[in-house]
């Protein structure tokens, strides 16, 4: 991989909410092979913009293009098969499956699911079931989670509970990850080994990562470019160290500080 194609082009993207402009003509691109964080005080509309590249919803205007492909019309679940995936928490109603079973319910396209596959061929059901759990058993072993395998997803902490969901993710095919405040309510132990999990991921086996994220101290570890937006615009994208220190986006936090005391 050469780790400088574009993956990922967002060009001039809106999405209005009666007439409030939460994401307000942004632009940017993703590196193959990168890890790019997306910084910005609450409101700059890191989130709407994660749905927009998702496909939860579709833009006011603009265009996103993935591996050279125009997907702004595509389903969320078109652009997973492209390999374009979006983690989330996990489903409230899988609180009660194991982590093992958490893992085994992700791989779309499996031949058992369809009844017909299953009639002609209970052979390849089998063969594709064992291939499944081998593969949930190995990704809970990277992740070092083996020992809660058999423990409900409910029990989990929070930081494992992150670490399933980044687990979920290698169940697939995935190409982009875009992940949402991975950090978010994780203790430092396990923050650390989250950290150490996505650059791996990255670096030995080629995925590339967008992650919005509030802790500075993950951010400059993992992320090199920086996007931060304010307002629904990308103020500047560079690498840690000059976005950190850029007056506009000092302001934009200070704006948040004074503005939301809370
Ligand atoms: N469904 C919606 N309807 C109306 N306004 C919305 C909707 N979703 C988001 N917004 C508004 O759009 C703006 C951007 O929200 P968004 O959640 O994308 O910001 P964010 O950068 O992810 O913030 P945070 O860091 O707090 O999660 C906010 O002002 C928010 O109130």
């Amino acid at each position: 991989m050469s780790g400088q194609d574009t993956m990922l082009e967002v060009e001039d993207l809106v999405m209005t909410y009666g007439g409030f402009r939460a994401v307000d003509g942004c632009s940017f691109a993703v590196r193959e092979g990168t890890i790019t964080g997306l910084i910005g005080p609450n409101g700059a509309g890191k989130t709407t913009m994660f749905n927009l590249v998702a496909g939860a919803f579709p833009p006011t205007s603009g265009r996103i293009r993935y591996l050279g492909r125009d997907v702004t019309d595509l389903s969320t679940d078109k652009r997973f098969h492209l390999g374009l995936v979006r983690t989330f928490q996990i489903p409230h109603e899988f609180h009660r499956l194991t982590a093992l079973e958490n893992l085994m319910m992700v791989p779309p396209r499996q031949s058992g699911e369809g009844l017909l596959a299953n009639w002609l061929s209970p052979g390849r059901v089998r063969a594709d079931e064992e291939r499944v759990r081998a593969r949930a058993v190995e990704t809970l072993a990277f992740l070092e989670l083996s020992h809660v395998a058999d423990e409900r997803a409910g029990n989990l902490s929070g930081g494992q509970k992150k670490l399933l969901e980044l687990g979920r993710t290698m169940m697939t095919d995935a190409k982009l990850v875009l992940l949402d405040e991975p950090a978010a309510g994780v203790n430092r132990t396990l923050l650390r080994k989250l950290e150490e999990k996505i650059a791996i991921l990255n670096r030995e086996r080629g995925y590339t990562f967008v992650l919005i994220e509030h802790d500075m101290e993950m951010i400059e570890k993992l992320c090199d470019p920086v996007i931060c937006m304010a307002e629904g615009r990308v103020l500047i994208q560079g690498d840690f160290a000059a976005v950190r220190s850029d007056p506009r986006v000092l302001e934009a936090y200070l704006g948040e500080t004074v503005g939301d005391a809370a």
